[in-house]
């Protein structure tokens, strides 16, 4: 199983690259676990195309990953403007909204996509979904300042029902801390629910930095399967 997954995300995410990456482009780079093949894929690339990116990381894994295959590190500061965005995801639902940071990376992964002229999402088939919720059972990460996160913990509780909790680390005591310094809450809901008044509600409470949830954003997913096959689902609008 854990094997037909790997080749899933390997099939998108090298579908996404090929269909998507050219050269010269800005690319912003997402993190996780299927971010790894994309880069994989564009170094392969690079070494025979000389594709001449300047690849812009959402988290520390994605700088590291960027320098590691060979390619060109950029900024927001020197490349505001970015061409084509790759990254995964932990659920995707039938209007192409996005559940992201189930590896805590959200934030810079959400501000590199808005500065996008083409978002791409990579994933295996279990993050088709027609309702967010369906298969991702972790909640909604939240990004939140240390200082406040039990009173956005007690009003998100008390303005959407379910539960935000302090998402702790594995191996290290106490909470997980972004690379931004911040820590995590996943709101664990229930049932369907209205995204973007969710996503307002979340964002208008005082120490949310924010959240994992990312609507109209993408241009297209890409769910790869064990056996080879990539459904790619286009944004309705
Ligand atoms: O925090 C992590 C990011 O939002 C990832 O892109 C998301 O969790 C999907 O990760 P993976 O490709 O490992 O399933």
């Amino acid at each position: 199983m854990a094997d037909a997954t790997e080749a899933g995300k390997m099939v998108a995410a090298r579908r996404a690259v090929d269909e998507n990456i050219k050269k010269g482009q800005v690319v912003g780079i997402g993190s996780g676990s299927t971010i790894i093949f994309a880069v994989e894929r564009i170094g392969e690339r690079n070494k025979k195309e000389a594709l001449n990116l300047t690849c812009i990381p959402t988290s520390f894994q994605a700088r590291q990953l960027i320098q590691d295959h060979g390619l060109t590190l950029g900024s927001l500061e020197t490349s505001p403007e970015i061409d084509v965005a790759i990254d995964g995801a932990d659920e995707v639902d039938d209007n192409l909204y996005l559940i992201k940071g189930g590896g805590g990376c959200l934030m810079q992964e959400k501000i590199i996509a808005s500065c996008a002229k083409s978002f791409f999402i990579i994933a295996d088939t279990r993050k088709n979904s027609k309702v967010l919720g369906t298969s991702w059972k972790k909640g909604v990460p939240i990004e939140v300042l240390p200082m406040a996160y039990r009173p956005v913990q007690l009003k998100i509780n008390q303005l959407l029902g379910g539960k935000a909790e302090l998402r702790m680390a594995s191996r290290k005591a106490g909470p997980v801390v972004t690379d931004n310094g911040n820590f995590i809450l996943d709101w664990v809901f229930d049932g369907a629910q209205d995204w973007p008044a969710v996503e307002r509600t979340i964002r208008d409470v005082p120490g949310v930095v924010e959240t994992g949830l990312f609507l109209n954003m993408a241009a297209a997913a890409y769910f790869g399967t064990a056996d080879g096959n990539v459904l790619v689902r286009t944004s309705k609008q």
